[in-house]
């Protein structure tokens, strides 16, 4: 240690409550309806006395945070994740004047109806984890909150119609071109929006998740042609923004999770002509990694 003086600034900091888990339940008659969230809270404050002398007279404590979460649950009740987190921002900014940013992110749990002979449960639910929904929102003092949404965890699968050749071809390369091969991604987008006023953020939520699943997939029975991940994920992308007004940028990534053929030229003592069974060996890592964020052009000025 040389003992000299170093002379520092903080450039940026934040402190909250991560993971704060809620589940709230409203019963209309004998209709139940819940929503399960779980809650990242974070506060800036107009000076730094904390980190810098051990003055703890501004801080709200991580606590308290917490606590806000479930009295404005209780209070007001969690309409969508985006709304719910806006209040919380709005209620953070309004009741601290020494805070002068916030951030809010929200993860649910997507609880389903049980379904009984075609029949929805009134009171009794299935975790069905087809991807998880998220938001974060963002809002500074004397600012308007800006809202990120976003999906996760979105494993989707098609046997054919995913082609990729002709890429760049030298001494490196070992991979063949491929004509018709398995594509399986694990879909994460989060999109931006242009306004939080009037927005339906579930249905867009909804929308987004449709359009990307549509362009993945294609028609039921004919599908749709993936010349590569980099195409499929931008026209996905471009669905959703064609889909969604309240959206003015998206951002995908797509891993490209392996299945290997097996080879069963390995085996020379055994017969398979006839069997029809193709056997794949699905390796999670590593994978490829595909990314694109786009954002509608500025409108060209007359
Ligand atoms: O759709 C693909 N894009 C790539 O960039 C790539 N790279 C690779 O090895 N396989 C694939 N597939």
């Amino acid at each position: 240690m040389s003992g000299e003086i170093v002379q520092t600034e903080i450039i940026d900091s934040g402190y909250g409550k991560k993971f704060v888990k809620l589940l709230q339940l409203r019963r209309e008659g004998k209709i139940h309806y819940v929503k399960e969230v779980e809650v990242n809270t974070e506060l800036t404050l107009n000076n730094h006395r904390d980190y810098l002398f051990g003055d703890n007279s501004d801080i709200v404590a991580t606590d308290s945070q917490k606590n806000t979460v479930y009295i404005l649950a209780r209070q007001y009740g969690i309409q969508s994740i985006e709304q719910f987190a806006i209040l919380l921002c709005n209620h953070f900014l309004n009741k601290y004047q020494h805070v002068v940013a916030t951030k809010v992110y929200i993860e649910e749990a997507p609880w389903k109806r049980i379904e009984i002979d075609g029949q929805e449960h009134v009171h009794a639910y299935l975790l069905s984890k087809t991807c998880t929904r998220f938001c974060e929102i963002k809002q500074k003092r004397n600012e308007i909150p800006h809202a990120i949404s976003g999906l996760k965890d979105l494993r989707v699968m098609k046997t054919t119609m995913s082609a990729f050749k002709t890429f760049v071809n030298d001494e490196y390369r070992t991979l063949p071109d491929v004509d018709d091969r398995l594509f399986c991604t694990v879909v994460e987008a989060r999109w931006w929006y242009s306004t939080v006023q009037n927005v339906d953020f579930d249905k867009a939520w909804e929308g987004v998740k449709t359009s990307i699943l549509k362009v993945f997939a294609g028609a039921p029975d004919t599908g749709i042609f993936s010349p590569s991940v980099q195409n499929t994920l931008y026209l996905a992308e471009k669905e959703a923004l064609a889909n969604i007004p309240h959206i003015d940028k998206i951002e995908m990534t797509l891993p490209n999770v392996h299945y290997f053929s097996v080879d069963f030229n390995r085996f020379p003592k055994l017969e398979f002509s006839g069997c029809q069974n193709e056997i794949y060996m699905p390796t999670d890592k590593p994978s490829g990694n595909i990314r694109a964020a786009i954002q509608r052009k500025p409108s060209a000025k007359l």
